[in-house]
């Protein structure tokens, strides 16, 4: 793998794609900054070397063009204070303004980008704009892990532009690192938990870890798919009826692969969907029609516990319920608790997904499993054995 360690960067400009798609609150405060804190490293490295940094990122889907709400300049002052440099920034990531300020751009120096996505040619992965992008830098530097599985022009088409001057930074490389680590060499025992809402969304990678774990843990709302796919009655608790085969069959496949595949017994069943629900632990299969599963029960959470606290290497991905709820986060927090735990004592544990990353920052344990990963569908692909576009471009 090609990184950044192989080049020194003196008298250099990278352009650098980071992953600066950073939740922003409605004054435009970071609410989670894991995505700019893992880029710091390769910044840093280059800046250390006596190069200078470019730095280009989308913000959110933009539909029409430039729009404040989608604006880079929101976080100016937050890298600027994270990189302990006085960020430049350019209102438009081509045109004048941006090949000026590149070209002025000296050794220690940071220019960031306004969003790529102002422009549809980003998306459409057009050579041309891909092409002016290309302008603005020496050597190309691809940081932006959590959005590797785009072929876009900043993310894989751009590349091609700098045939011996493409490297991965380090949050690429460790990402990577960790994936390959988890899905080719784990320690065993070796178990998935999956959660969040929609079977359909992660099918693929539960099919793709069949081969490759020893126990399967289910909860969160896709469970229900399951348990009603077996006959049970859950109410109304999330379910996929148009995937109840599926689930079937999935059970099926497991048990021919010698997985063990574990699903919830109990949950925590609500009469509505809101944290002041009134709720009781009861069997998952047999939830009264009009109420409905927004957590596992404390049985399951024990069950899952006491599997997690056997493994040596975990990978979890998907609340276990409605965690953002505080009423339905138990057990989200007992998997988590589990996971911690282990760790301590020597497991391997690869979070990975969106809400997975933001339940562990919630309870405070980012710090104590080995990898949060910056990747939610970039992750997943990569898992479910799919080339990410954005890494095949660097390796070409
Ligand atoms: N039992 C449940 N009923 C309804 N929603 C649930 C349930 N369990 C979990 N969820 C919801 O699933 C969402 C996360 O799902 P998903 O996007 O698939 O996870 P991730 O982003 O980790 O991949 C959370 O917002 C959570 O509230
Ligand atoms: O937030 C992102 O992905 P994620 O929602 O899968 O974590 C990336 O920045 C990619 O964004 P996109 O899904 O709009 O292409």
């Amino acid at each position: 793998m090609k990184t950044i360690d192989d080049l020194n960067f003196s008298g250099k400009k990278a352009l650098i794609r980071v992953d600066f798609n950073v939740p922003l609150d409605a004054d435009f405060n970071i609410t989670d900054d894991n995505r700019i804190q893992g880029a710091t490293p390769t910044i840093k490295k280059i800046l250390a070397d006596g190069g200078a940094v470019v730095l280009m990122s989308h913000l959110g889907r933009p539909k029409e063009g430039p729009t404040d709400k989608y604006s880079l300049k929101h976080i100016v002052s937050h890298l600027s204070k994270v990189l302990g440099v006085e960020v430049q920034f350019a209102n438009d990531c081509i045109g004048d303004e941006a090949r000026e300020k590149a070209a002025n751009l000296k050794p220690g120096e940071v220019l960031l980008l306004e969003n790529l996505r102002f422009y549809k040619e980003e998306e459409k992965g057009d050579v041309a704009f891909a092409e002016k992008l290309s302008k603005l830098g020496e050597v190309y530097v691809n940081d932006a892990f959590g959005t590797a599985h785009r072929a876009h022009a900043s993310t894989a088409i751009v590349a091609q532009f700098f045939p011996t001057a493409k490297y991965f930074g380090y949050l690429m490389a460790a990402e990577l690192n960790n994936a390959e680590k988890v899905l080719n060499h784990p320690n065993r025992p070796f178990t998935a938990i999956m959660g969040g809402a929609k079977v359909s969304d992660k099918i693929q990678l539960i099919e793709a870890l069949l081969d490759k774990v020893d126990n399967l843990i289910i909860g969160g709302g896709m469970a229900y798919t399951f348990v009603k796919a077996r006959g049970g009655e859950i109410g109304k608790s999330l379910v996929e009826m148009d995937k109840l085969d599926l689930a079937n069959e999935l059970v099926k496949k497991a048990e021919e692969k010698g997985v063990n595949l574990v699903l919830p017994t109990d949950a925590q069943i609500a009469d509505s969907f809101s944290n002041d629900a009134k709720t009781y632990d009861g069997p998952n299969d047999q939830i009264p029609a009009d109420l409905q599963g927004l957590d596992i029960g404390n049985e399951s959470s024990r069950h899952f516990a006491e599997i997690i606290s056997a493994s040596n290497t975990l990978l979890w991905n998907g609340p276990m319920g409605v965690f953002e709820f505080d009423t339905f986060a138990r057990g989200t927090k007992a998997v988590a608790d589990a996971i911690v735990a282990a760790t301590e004592r020597g497991a391997f544990s690869l979070i990975g997904g969106g809400d997975s990353a933001a339940a562990i920052a919630k309870f405070e344990m980012t710090e104590h499993v080995s990898y949060v990963s910056t990747g939610g569908g970039a992750l997943l692909e990569y898992m479910e054995g799919k080339e990410l576009p954005g890494v095949a471009a660097i390796n070409a």
